[in-house]
């Protein structure tokens, strides 16, 4: 099947709202694995499609059970992709996209999952707090915690071959345009793909 897509980069850098738009943008061609968290649903999110939502207790059976390709602790909450979710689909022949922070993303390149690896970057710190803080989701303590963990990750990223692409979501369109030029090899064999 395609090869899956690794979307990263600090939390409110965007990578919600660009991978929802290419989504909607480029229907069938894409589909969103569902991770599993522990932290509690924003408004508007719903269970099983946003996030699968379990209790610390379920995400550490199924981490013991060996369900999880990858899972991490992400400011105070248990995050994790399953094999299930990656599975659901690539059965359908879509490409996969992870939205996974940066621990994951050193995760992944230890499996065999080859995904394209791209980082969404804020255009700078300040914008990035102060879009959390637009967001409304975030207490000031996680806020904090989000922020501590850009800095660091903004840095980390910085390794050469980390990523396939960075993304600077300053302008929502210029953003949008380039990850979608950065794909648009993988999107236009789905393409072909679906039409033969
Ligand atoms: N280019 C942009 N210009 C202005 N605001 C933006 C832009 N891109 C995203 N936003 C806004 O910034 C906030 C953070 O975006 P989003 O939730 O997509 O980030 P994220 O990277 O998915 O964060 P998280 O990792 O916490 O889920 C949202 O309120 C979103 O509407
Ligand atoms: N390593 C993983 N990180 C994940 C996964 N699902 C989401 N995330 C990352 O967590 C933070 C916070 O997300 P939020 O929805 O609480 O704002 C963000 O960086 C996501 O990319 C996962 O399965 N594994």
């Amino acid at each position: 099947g395609p090869r899956p897509v690794v979307l990263s980069g600090p939390s409110g850098a965007g990578k919600s709202t660009l991978l929802k738009r290419l989504l909607q943008d480029c229907e069938g061609v894409f589909g969103f694995s569902v991770s599993h968290t522990t932290r509690n649903p924003r408004p508007g999110e719903a269970d099983g499609k946003d996030y699968h939502f379990v209790t610390r207790e379920e995400m550490q059976r199924g981490i013991d059970r060996g369900d999880f390709i990858e899972h991490a602790v992400f400011s105070g909450n248990m995050y994790g992709t399953s094999k299930a979710a990656v599975q659901a689909v690539q059965a359908k022949n879509q490409i996969c996209i992870l939205d996974i922070d940066m621990q994951g993303v050193k995760n992944i390149k230890k499996t065999e999952l080859n995904p394209i690896y791209i980082s969404v970057h804020p255009p700078s710190v300040q914008t990035l707090e102060q879009r959390l803080r637009d967001r409304n989701t975030e207490s000031e303590e996680s806020l904090q915690k989000r922020l501590q963990a850009a800095i660091n990750d903004l840095e980390i990223s910085k390794e050469p071959g980390l990523f396939d692409a960075i993304i600077i979501n300053d302008d929502l369109e210029d953003a949008y345009t380039k990850l979608k030029g950065a794909l648009k090899e993988e999107i236009a064999a789905v393409q072909t793909s679906k039409d033969s």
